[in-house]
């Protein structure tokens, strides 16, 4: 069934590959990587899944788990919030509309936020925090990719404009600039869709690695936080998502989506070629096939798991 998501959408050509980091627009956009893993750990790999890109706002749904286990629901509802912005990932506008809130996690506003409240706003703490629960969730050390890291650094204005407003709206603590740099870091750490795969049975398995055994966050952290993939994800394409595909999922721009089947598994799918929300269009389709032919969407009973009457086109 893997095999045959790649093949469907190994050739198809719609999307474009990133440009707003100048490092990401030379990536290959014949890259197509697809990889299930169970809850119990177990994988199937297609294609690309060994190549390395940068987890970029996938990182956003685990650095969110994290928090939570650290500092609680309460204090990040308050703080970050949990209802989608309707806006896109990078949007300023966020916080006029929302009496200065970031809304959500699953946007850089949010994002920026939960990572600066991960380390109880010391940027350094919150570095150390990410790199090794990402770690924990991934099964092996990530590293940085130092030269996507360099040219998103280099034209990072618009996410240190959001920095600013943030502390300005009183929710940042510390110094706003080198918290937006942990989380640029955070965005270039180094991944495979392997990883990602198994990142999100991660959490598929209530917080237990299922390859190493441990325990990376709560059974409740875990549910809360894909709670939100569900409702903020894809950012303003997320009802739609939930709607065709019914999996919480995230994406990032480098071209990986991770969607998750809560007790089964997930799917790290990777293909650069984006939409104009940001989302890679090889892994939307690929992940929407398999959730239909695996019977995945949580909103189906067992014998309504089959197409619309009239699907989108490129349903199956
Ligand atoms: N959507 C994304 O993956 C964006 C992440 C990117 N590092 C940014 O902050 O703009």
């Amino acid at each position: 069934m893997v095999i045959e998501a790649h093949a469907r959408y190994r050739d198809h050509a719609e999307g474009s590959v990133a440009d707003d980091i100048p490092v990401l627009g030379r990536a290959d956009p014949s890259l197509f990587g697809l990889v299930v893993t169970d809850a119990a750990g177990g994988s199937h790999v297609v294609g690309d899944a060994d190549v390395a890109f940068p987890i970029q706002s996938i990182s956003k749904l685990f650095v969110y788990a994290l928090a939570l286990e650290r500092h609680g629901h309460d204090r990040l509802r308050e703080v970050v919030g949990v209802n989608n912005t309707g806006l896109p990932f990078n949007s300023v506008m966020v916080f006029e509309l929302n009496a200065g809130h970031p809304m959500n996690p699953m946007v850089n506003a949010g994002a920026i936020a939960t990572t600066a409240l991960l380390g109880d706003g010391d940027p350094g703490r919150s570095w150390e925090a990410l790199s090794a629960g990402l770690s924990l969730f991934a099964g092996r050390e990530l590293e940085v990719d130092r030269e996507v890291y360099a040219s998103e650094a280099a034209s990072n204005d618009r996410n240190l404009a959001l920095g600013r407003v943030l502390r300005g709206y009183g929710r940042l603590e510390g110094p706003s600039d080198e918290h937006v740099d942990a989380y640029t870091r955070q965005c270039a750490l180094s991944v495979t869709a392997r990883d990602i795969a198994l990142m999100g049975a991660t959490l598929a398995d209530g917080g237990v690695n299922p390859v190493t055994g441990l325990r990376v966050v709560s059974e409740e952290v875990a549910r809360d936080a894909l709670s939100v993939a569900a409702a903020a994800g894809l950012y303003e394409r997320s009802g739609e998502w939930l709607f065709e595909i019914g999996l919480p999922a995230k994406s990032g721009v480098a071209g990986c989506i991770v969607a998750v089947a809560p007790g089964k598994g997930a799917v790290g799918a990777f293909s650069p070629p984006l939409d104009a929300a940001g989302n890679s269009v090889r892994s939307q389709l690929a992940i929407g096939f398999l959730s239909r032919a695996m019977g995945l969407n949580l909103f189906a009973s067992a014998v309504n798991q089959t197409p619309r009457t009239h699907p989108p086109k490129d349903a199956a």
